[in-house]
């Protein structure tokens, strides 16, 4: 048997980003950057206010107070979108709205608030009273204060999430360079696969590993270039295969990996370079992986994952995911941390195979009290049984037990991988 790490790293060599593509801002979200990008505009790109009032000079206002009210001439409207083109001068003010530029002269804004004007709707008045003073740059947003043009925003590498992307918005980007987004081809072995929602005929059931797989997919910001149920003979499988790799980026195959007398995928890829091996782990033991050549000589990589749906889970996570990171842009040793790990504690027991590292499926609770570490319980009374696909979906974490332990107790600390 070999290590997680070793099979990850096996699986990891060679595996490249795949090529990068100029795209709408509005249609990367989810892919990965493929170049520093610094900020073109200023933020904010000009000097602006922060509140709906009024733009004065403060040294105007420096006595202002209820009893004591400064008057101040009106002299201009500036809506949000207007450029001012007069100047704040000595006992004058401009009515300005919030994100509104503040006209040259003025230093700083009085609220409507600090007024004897009413806030909302009305015509612009000839004068005002303010009945507090304001500091130099009270509530104004000074041009660049948030960012200066040339500073690096968000580096090559970085998964686009929807506030990376408004944070590129506004320094000026329209468009973007991004690694495009990996296609996979999902194949389910075996002959005993029923339909979803067939009523499966006797020793068939329910394909949920294409639905899981494609799902998961999704879930990481693959696309799914397709999924087929394979129940025929190895050369019907190995054409299928072979059919896939022309497009996809990656093939995942479930079942037909372990011992049996019919194993699909090992018989269909003998001689086409395919290692499969045992791996020190529950579930999961069982996998494959290699390149696969389509008829036109693309070369594409694939994953044998075994056929039983927590397998099939659990191996996706710890090494679909991270190969598919690699593809999708993000470096090594973003891929290979994928996921957040953290220790909890255990409310019940369970039994571990010696020798194996077990990834249960179990549901994380955060602590009540602060500092206090989290709770997990396995998601079925069972453990981390390779077949208890319907409580699966109870799972926000798996729980790391070491090879060498053969039983956990509660109140034990594990490490979790966060799903
Ligand atoms: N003699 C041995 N037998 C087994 C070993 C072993 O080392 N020696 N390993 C066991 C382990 S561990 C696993 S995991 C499984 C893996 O088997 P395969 O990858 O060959 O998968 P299958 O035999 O095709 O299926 C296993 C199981 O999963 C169900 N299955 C398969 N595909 C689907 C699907 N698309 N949707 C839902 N369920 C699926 C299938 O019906 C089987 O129950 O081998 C053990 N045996
Ligand atoms: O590796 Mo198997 O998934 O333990 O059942």
């Amino acid at each position: 048997m070999i290590t997680v790490e070793d099979h990850l790293s096996q699986v990891l060599t060679g595996a490249q980003a795949l090529p990068t593509e100029t795209r709408p801002i509005a249609d990367c979200h989810g892919f990965v950057l493929a170049t520093d990008c610094a900020a073109r505009l200023a933020v904010p790109p000009f000097t602006n206010s922060a509140m709906d009032g009024f733009a004065v000079i403060a040294d105007d206002v420096a006595a202002a107070s209820k009893d004591t009210p400064v008057q101040l001439r009106v002299t201009a409207d500036i809506p949000a979108g207007a450029a001012p083109d007069s100047e704040v001068v000595a006992g004058t003010a401009q009515r300005i709205m919030t994100g509104a530029m503040l006209p040259a002269g003025a230093n700083a804004v009085v609220p409507v608030e600090l007024t004897n004007i009413p806030a909302g709707p009305h015509e612009l008045p000839e004068t005002i009273e303010v009945y507090e003073p304001v500091t130099p740059g009270r509530h104004v947003r000074s041009i660049g204060d948030d960012v200066a043009v040339g500073a690096e925003i968000v580096t090559a590498g970085t998964r686009l999430s929807a506030a990376a992307l408004s944070s590129l918005v506004s320094v000026g980007y329209g468009e973007l360079e991004v690694y495009r987004r990996p296609r996979v081809a999902v194949l389910a072995t075996g002959e005993e696969l029923a339909e979803p929602g067939e009523t499966p005929a006797p020793g068939h059931i329910p394909d949920s590993n294409t639905t899981l797989v494609a799902g998961l997919l999704r879930e990481a910001d693959c696309e799914v270039a397709r999924v087929a149920r394979t129940g025929d003979t190895p050369a019907d499988l190995f054409a299928a295969l072979q059919d896939a790799a022309a497009s996809a980026d990656l093939v995942i195959t479930t079942g037909g990996v372990s011992a049996g007398a019919y194993d699909v995928v090992k018989e269909a890829t003998a001689g086409a370079g395919i290692t499969f091996s045992k791996v020190a782990m529950q579930p999961g033991k069982p996998q494959g992986h290699g390149l696969i050549e389509a008829a036109n000589g693309r070369r594409v990589p694939m994953l044998c994952l075994p056929g039983n749906p927590v397998s099939v889970f659990v191996s996706f996570q710890m090494f679909a995911r991270p190969i598919l990171a690699l593809l999708a842009g993000q470096g090594l040793a973003a891929a290979t941390h994928i996921h957040a790990r953290r220790m909890a504690t255990t409310t019940v027991g369970w039994k571990a195979p010696a020798g194996r590292r077990q990834l249960a499926p179990v549901r994380l609770t955060e602590a009540e009290r602060p500092g206090d570490l989290p709770t997990i319980i396995p998601t079925h009374r069972l453990g981390s049984g390779s077949h208890l696909v319907a409580s699966l979906h109870k799972a926000n974490a798996l729980a790391v037990v070491p090879e060498e332990t053969d039983e956990v107790a509660p109140w034990d600390v594990l490490e979790v991988i966060e799903l």
